[in-house]
């Protein structure tokens, strides 16, 4: 039962990394960042990889490392918010696992992104029109492979991981 995968998508600031940590404690699995795993791989930052290697470099690690960690079983995974844009990424990702679409708005994305700057596609004049056109793009790629969609807004991470809990209860025991 424990040995699926349990992966996290969404935009930006939707607390992947934060939650995706605390539902591997919940559930006692390995907890598994595509980013951290690109930076430690490459050894350089997002942000340089992107300097260097422009966006499409940077797509190719991710590619590579979702590949990979997909391949493995009793996972939990917090993808980067661009996971979804390739269709072999979406397709290795919905493969056995369950997938948590975690929704925020542009308005929340904004406001727990503002001070990071190691998201090289916001520091731009407006991240604000960015996060926009990024959702409007993504959402549909996020809801095609969602198991379940979490809402973000009003809820704090631990909430969140309770959430995901209850619907896993019921899931693991069909
Ligand atoms: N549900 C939430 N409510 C309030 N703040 C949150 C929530 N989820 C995450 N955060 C905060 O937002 C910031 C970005 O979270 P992070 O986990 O890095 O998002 P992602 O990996 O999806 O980009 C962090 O400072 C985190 O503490
Ligand atoms: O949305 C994106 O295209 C990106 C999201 C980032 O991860 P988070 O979603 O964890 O911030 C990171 O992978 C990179 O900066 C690109
Ligand atoms: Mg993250």
């Amino acid at each position: 039962m424990q040995t699926r995968n349990y992966i996290l998508i969404g935009p930006m600031g939707a607390g992947k990394s934060t939650i995706g940590r605390l539902l591997a404690k919940e559930l006692a699995l390995p907890f598994k960042d595509s980013d951290k795993e690109i930076e430690e791989r490459t050894g350089a930052s997002i942000p340089l990889i992107f300097d260097v290697e422009g966006e499409a470099g940077f797509r190719d690690r991710e590619q590579a490392v979702i590949a990979e960690l997909c391949g493995q079983q009793g996972l939990v995974l917090a993808t980067g918010g661009g996971a979804v844009l390739r269709a072999e990424n979406r397709q290795a990702m919905r493969q056995g696992a369950v997938v948590i679409y975690l929704h925020a708005s542009v308005e929340h994305q904004l406001a727990r992104t503002a001070r990071d700057r190691n998201r090289p596609l916001l520091q731009t004049e407006n991240p604000e029109q960015v996060l926009t056109a990024l959702l409007a793009l993504r959402d549909p790629l996020y809801r095609e492979i969602a198991t379940l969609i979490i809402e973000t807004d009003t809820r704090p991470p631990r909430m969140v991981v309770q959430e995901i809990m209850q619907f896993l209860s019921t899931y693991n025991s069909r």
